[in-house]
């Protein structure tokens, strides 16, 4: 069997979809995208067509090698992205052609069910109160949101205490009858987060998400000796090269690599494995589509140490598109009880509405994000 095509599609909300296509007339989809940057990725994705097209789509792991060192530069947000959804496709091609889902070819389940958790979103307490009320009635226990707006390196009082209020508020809502993760996104640099993390540790987070930037990975080591808080990353690196250096380092109690940024299921799975030898869990980033929580999956379900899955279904930034629009099997995408079973049909499970995919890449936006700035004009993280 050899691989003919590779075809990508930009979509709403800010995906990106790829289809492999084989002589044997067995197609494989992937997702690899970086949000805000799909055009780059999808550049990329091309560019390796010299290496993949006439090749053999079962040799996954030489593949990944050829792509990852074959062209002596290597790793990175875009790359890695277009590695991982061409990993994707191709475990989805294996898996039909073996007619078995990936997670049986990964060496079969771990557990039963996973349990995901939902974002919440709204800039007042009342609306995330208001959110986390209604998700509870589709069965979520458990969430995740934004911790604070732009922070500067040193930073008021008043900042810190108007985002643990805000935390403050949910828990006295709730009490212990749900669990949340806060994400940063890297918000806050090293000082500051030292701060935050003491004045949040009564409300008990699950954890606490990008504290600090990956560039300052050093950081979460000291930062862990500091707090009981379980501290969690990963969205932003990008091979096990990069999580090599967070768990000889220390500090990081949860990974979170993006099965599509992160070279795919292959990598993910390896990155899983290195996090299970130094006891961290392993809770994959995706606010992605639905190919992207389908590699996931996989992994989560032959992974002894996943703990968490982020799923994207209602999520502030899908406008335009929601997780299930392109997929036509969304029975197997059912969460009950704040937990998905494993996809069972052959590949990853993702049965793709291409018709809906050609016409809607038709009108594709360019997403980006915000750009935020400080009340001086410079440039914040957003
Ligand atoms: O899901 C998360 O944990 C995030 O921090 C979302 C972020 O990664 C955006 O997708 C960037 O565009
Ligand atoms: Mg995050």
């Amino acid at each position: 069997m050899r691989i003919t095509k590779l075809t990508t599609y930009r979509l709403a909300p800010r995906w990106m979809f790829l289809k492999i296509d084989t002589d044997a007339g067995i197609s494989g989809w992937g997702e690899p995208v970086i949000e805000g940057k799909a055009r780059s990725v999808e550049a990329a994705v091309h560019e390796f067509e010299p290496y993949l097209l006439g090749q053999d789509p079962s040799r996954i792991n030489d593949l990944w090698q050829v792509m990852y060192r074959g062209g002596f530069y290597r790793g990175g947000a875009i790359l890695m992205s277009a590695i991982a959804g061409i990993d994707q496709a191709l475990w989805d091609i294996k898996g039909k052609v073996l007619g078995a889902p990936v997670h049986q070819l990964l060496g079969g389940l771990v557990r039963d069910k996973m349990k995901v958790y939902s974002w919440v979103g709204g800039d007042r307490p009342a609306d995330v109160i208001r959110d986390i009320k209604r998700l509870r009635e589709g069965g979520f226990d458990t969430f995740k949101m934004n911790g604070s707006e732009e922070m500067g390196l040193i930073d008021s009082a008043r900042k810190v205490d108007e985002a643990v209020a805000r935390i403050a508020e949910i828990r006295e809502a709730f009490g212990h009858d749900i669990e949340f993760g806060i994400d940063f996104h890297g918000r806050i640099g090293a000082p500051m987060a030292k701060v935050m993390l003491k004045a949040l540790e009564p409300y008990r987070p699950l954890f606490v998400e990008e504290p600090v930037l990956a560039e300052q990975d050093e950081t979460y080591a000291r930062l862990a000796e500091h707090t009981a808080i379980p501290l969690a990353a990963g969205e932003r690196m990008y091979s096990r090269f990069e999580f090599k250096r967070v768990f000889q380092a220390g500090g990081l109690s949860i990974v979170q690599p993006d099965l599509s940024h992160a070279g795919g299921i292959t990598e993910c799975h390896k990155i899983a494995a290195m996090a299970e030898a130094y006891d961290v869990a392993f809770a994959p980033h995706c606010p992605l589509g639905p190919i992207a929580l389908a590699a996931c999956l996989h992994v989560d379900f032959v992974s002894h140490n996943a703990v968490l899955q982020e799923q994207s279904m209602g999520i502030h930034y899908n406008q335009g598109g929601e997780l299930l629009d392109y997929v036509l099997n969304k029975e197997d995408f059912h969460i009950e009880n704040g937990y998905m079973k494993p996809l069972t049909k052959p590949g990853l499970g993702v049965v793709v509405d291409e018709e809906k995919v050609i016409a809607a890449s038709k009108l594709a936006p360019d997403w980006r994000n915000p750009l935020w700035r400080h009340a001086d004009g410079s440039v914040a993280e957003w």
